[in-house]
């Protein structure tokens, strides 16, 4: 059919002052096209504004994240979506049994004073011209091309731009038909696909959701109002299009007056075209149809037809463009500052291998500043919601638990038993009422041996710690430099291994300072062994004269001891004994006392001087020592992902800036 000759699909008709698009002059030849001024004005006005947003479609400003009005055609497979879309535009498309639409399909419908009709098509940056004639075939091609020539689908868009005298000015998406089984040559999967694709359209709130259901089946159980309704519960923004009326019209008035399914903003029944039908014909039929049929003709007029369809599409559409515009400008703004924002953070392009070396040294002296705020000051500005890097208060934890921990009192299997075996050993010759000085150190020696690996660990895993702290940092410090941040990583491991050890060796030292001596001026020991000596005699009165019923006693600063192993020691032996109980008992709090002090004290120092000395001196030597391998020279090639992630920016900058421009002058509207 040659376009000149083709007819509006739509001429206006005023009646009493109210616009209704109504069935078209089917005569071909007579065919004048018309519009009535109602009309025109509500166009003038929505136009614009539809321009607005085909120009931000086109720019892809969706991928920025920017989610624009659109109305998404849903329906399960061979519902009638094509054929819906085929009587709005006036132009044929794949239609058929089996699964036509493979990928989603943009139909731009744009009202044109010319009589030629403009049709082209547009995917991955190309465009294919094509004509009414030839739609249907170039569709499949450009299908094919994107999707392959099997049954499977992409989700790649394929736009298809209707320019022609009488359509209405609509954008919508088609999108395949949901099918649950795979029929021969689908994969698998087909239903995960479909479903992905027609939630990721559906699921934004700006988009109009027209659900096409067939008259021939019962809605509620159809998927595409399952899916749509998981989306807007309240149906707000979802029109239904019921096809096929013409092979059900029993019951259809009361399926729609049921609304079983919550469709907000209600129906529209509809009759496609008809085998080899022209528009035209199909047109005239829908209407007679609804006009004649017993049982058809009940449902109200203002509920039927492709032309009441495209009136009802083009308000929503209108208002929802209305609605969404203000806040589109807004996003567009904010997304436009973030994206300048990230651009000036990357770092700038160097061509000296002095501006390397400088830019090194900025990264290495903002890494210690915040170590510095971190480790030293207990300022968390840097990491506020991040707890595990407020690390002055970490290690005040970590020190508290080791202290509870080294505190905590062993378990005495037999009250006064290990200081009996050890005196048992090393008697000697001499006046009973001396304690062995060589017993006394192997029972604090025995104590210690109990404990010294307790500090080891504390201090291996604080430095575990710190190592974890310190390469955050400096990976936060050195993200714009990929090239050299495994290297700024490794000289930090290197430094923390070397310190690891340091302090493994000193704390080492410190535990074993502990077993070779036994010294202190702190009063408190002579206080805690006066106290608790002074029960001695009274205990070992009790259990060398044998009052065989006791089994137990409390000895002061002990709790409740059993004492009925002891009475075959002679009462010399227990004195002894129950002597070394109490000076170990009294010596030991302040050797744990001593040891979590040493420990605080030498972290603290350590950790100072990891951060106001070592950290800079040792990574700059390491990375630009001769030996360093030229590491900072590296700084000047930009790795490919800085590159990409420029470039990335300067793009979504690019884009939003033209759509900035795009929506500047409707802003500038509405705002006046
Ligand atoms: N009698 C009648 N047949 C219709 C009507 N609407 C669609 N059909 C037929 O139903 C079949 C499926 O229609 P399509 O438009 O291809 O359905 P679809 O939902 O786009 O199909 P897929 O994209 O494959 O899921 C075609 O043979 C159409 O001719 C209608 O209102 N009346």
């Amino acid at each position: 059919m040659g376009g000149s000759k083709m007819p509006n699909v739509y001429e206006i008709n005023v009646e009493g002052g109210m616009s209704s698009l109504s069935i078209a002059n089917t005569n071909l030849h007579e065919h004048v096209p018309n519009e009535a001024p109602i009309v025109s004005s509500y166009n003038d006005r929505i136009r614009p504004l539809l321009d607005t947003v085909d120009r931000l479609r086109n720019l892809n400003v969706m991928k920025e994240g920017i989610q624009l009005p659109t109305i998404v055609v849903v329906g399960d497979q061979s519902s009638g979506k094509s054929s819906v879309l085929e009587s709005l535009a006036g132009i044929s498309l794949p239609r058929g049994q089996g699964i036509c639409t493979r990928v989603p399909l943009v139909m731009r419908l744009q009202r044109s004073t010319s009589p030629e009709p403009e049709i082209w098509l547009e995917f991955n940056d190309k465009r294919v011209d094509t004509d009414e004639e030839h739609i249907a075939e170039a569709i499949s091609i450009t299908t094919e091309a994107i999707a392959g020539s099997g049954k499977g689908v992409s989700d790649t868009p394929l736009t298809l731009h209707v320019k022609k005298a009488g359509v209405p000015d609509l954008t919508m998406v088609d999108l395949p038909g949901i099918t649950r089984v795979p029929v021969n040559g689908q994969p698998e999967n087909i239903y995960e696909q479909i479903s992905g694709m027609i939630m990721k359209y559906i699921e934004p709130q700006e988009s109009i959701i027209l659900n096409v259901l067939s008259a021939t089946v019962d809605f509620t159980t159809c998927e595409s109002i399952r899916m749509s309704r998981q989306v807007d519960k309240t149906g707000e923004r979802t029109l239904a299009v019921v096809t096929k009326a013409d092979m059900a019209p029993e019951g259809l008035l009361e399926k729609v007056m049921a609304d079983d399914v919550s469709i907000g903003l209600g129906y529209v029944c509809v009759r496609n075209r008809v085998g080899d039908e022209t528009y035209q014909e199909a047109r005239m039929q829908e209407e007679i149809l609804f006009k004649t049929h017993p049982l058809l003709s009940m449902i109200d007029h203002d509920i039927v037809g492709i032309p009441v369809l495209a009136k009802k599409l083009m308000q929503i559409q209108g208002t929802m463009i209305s609605r969404c515009l203000p806040d589109i400008v807004q996003k567009i703004k904010e997304k436009m500052e973030v994206s300048y924002f990230e651009l000036n953070k990357l770092p700038m392009v160097m061509t000296s291998t002095q501006e390397a070396l400088m830019t090194f040294m900025n990264i290495i002296g903002s890494a210690k500043e915040c170590l510095q705020r971190i480790l030293v000051q207990g300022d968390f500005i840097d990491y506020q919601d991040d707890q595990t890097m407020h690390s002055t208060a970490r290690l005040a934890d970590m020190l508290g638990q080791f202290s509870n921990n080294l505190h905590a009192q062993p378990v005495i299997e037999e009250f006064l038993m290990d200081e009996i075996k050890v005196l048992e050993e090393c008697k000697t010759i001499g006046l009973p009422n001396f304690i062995p000085r060589s017993a006394f150190l192997a029972i604090l020696s025995q104590r210690i041996d109990a404990i010294h690996t307790k500090p080891v660990e504390f201090i291996t895993e604080t430095w575990d710690y710190i190592e974890g702290v310190l390469l955050s940092v400096l990976t936060k410090y050195s993200e714009n430099f990929p090239q050299i941040q495994s290297s700024i990583k490794r000289a930090g491991r290197n430094l923390i291994t070397k310190i690891k050890e340091q302090s493994v060796n000193r704390v080492i030292e410190i535990v074993e300072m502990e077993k070779q001596t036994d010294y202190t001026c702190n009063p408190e020991y002579m206080t805690a062994y006066t106290q608790k000596i002074a029960a001695q005699e009274n205990f070992i009165y009790t259990v060398v004269n044998n009052y065989s019923n006791v089994h137990s006693l409390t000895a002061y600063g002990f709790g409740e001891v059993t004492v009925s192993h002891l009475r075959t020691y002679d009462a010399q032996l227990l004195r002894q004994a129950f002597d070394m109980k109490v000076r170990i008992t009294a010596y030991w709090t302040i050797v744990v006392r001593r040891i979590v002090d040493n420990l605080a004290l030498y972290l603290q120092f350590s950790v100072k001087n990891l951060v106001n000395n070592q950290f800079h001196k040792e990574i700059v030597a390491d990375l630009v020592s001769p030996g360093g391998g030229g590491e900072v020279e590296k700084m000047l090639e930009e790795s490919p992902s800085m590159t990409s992630k420029r470039e990335k920016l300067k793009n979504s900058i690019k884009v939003l800036k033209e759509s900035k421009e795009a929506v500047a002058t409707i802003a500038d509207q509405n705002s006046g």
